[in-house]
């Protein structure tokens, strides 16, 4: 990223965490926001400046999972993976904390580059559930602010975050989860050939433990967003997830 150039931002989370919330309030434009999950279909886009930079922010559909099972799910990925954000930011839900950080997670595997904005702070706090955001950023190694997106509060940290994260003044160091010993081994063959290949473009432990379970339409989307230089990774994957063993 150039002082030049546009910051790309991802905004990824569960449904109903308030994305549209947070984006809106930082845009200025009116995404349709709402009680019922699944409002946000398509890939919104807005922008705004903070610090003399430039940012579009990109307002990604509701999911649970960056696992392709849903066609949301897909757009999601899609946009993290291949989008080239600058940042991603996940929206959790500060009172489902717990059922909101696995998509923190997944984010986590695939980039290193991620803000973490726990909203709804205001339903927590009504809810008495206290969230020590600077433990979490520790235990998570990624920035973490709080927010009621609603109230307008938080926004001016949060832009902070994404500044910071997206001009390298702040370097996010995700937590790694670790797999079964049998996984690990696989995955360690696996990246080994991938990474090569992948040229840095996509994240290649994340690619080799996508391959490893199967994953073909991450190969399809590969095929479909990447140019040919990356393509010979089905040669790598053929016959890998049948024939490895399961945990
Ligand atoms: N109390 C409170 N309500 C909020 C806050 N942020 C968002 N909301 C409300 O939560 C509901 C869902 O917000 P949205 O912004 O539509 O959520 P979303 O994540 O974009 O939802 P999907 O597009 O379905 O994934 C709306 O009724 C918002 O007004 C907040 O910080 N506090
Ligand atoms: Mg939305």
């Amino acid at each position: 990223m150039t002082t030049s150039e546009q910051i790309v931002i991802a905004l990824a989370g569960n449904p109903n965490t308030g994305k549209s919330t947070v984006f809106n309030a930082l845009t200025g434009l009116n995404q349709h926001t709402g009680n019922w999950p699944g409002k946000t279909v398509g890939n919104a886009q807005g922008t705004f400046t903070h610090r003399g930079e430039s940012f579009l922010m990109v307002d990604l559909p509701g999911t649970y999972s960056l696992l392709p099972n849903s066609a949301d799910e897909q757009v999601a990925r899609d946009f993290i993976c291949f989008g080239r954000p600058d940042v991603t930011l996940v929206v959790v839900d500060a009172t489902a904390l717990e059922r909101n950080l696995n998509l923190a997670l997944q984010v986590m595997e695939i980039t290193d580059k991620i803000v973490l904005c726990v909203n709804l702070m205001d339903e927590a706090k009504r809810k008495g559930i206290t969230v020590d955001t600077e433990r979490l950023s520790q235990k998570l190694g990624v920035p973490v602010i709080a927010t009621a997106a609603r109230q307008k509060q938080g926004l001016k940290e949060l832009q902070d975050a994404l500044f910071d994260v997206a001009t390298g003044r702040v370097v996010p160091k995700p937590l790694i989860l670790r797999y079964s010993e049998q996984i690990e081994r696989a995955v360690e063959q696996l990246e080994a050939e991938i990474a090569p290949l992948l040229r840095g473009v996509l994240n290649p432990r994340w690619v080799a433990l996508r391959l490893l379970d199967g994953d073909h339409t991450l190969l399809e989307d590969m095929e479909k967003y990447l140019t040919d230089d990356v393509l010979p990774l089905h040669s790598v994957s053929q016959g890998v997830s049948p024939s490895w063993p399961q945990a």
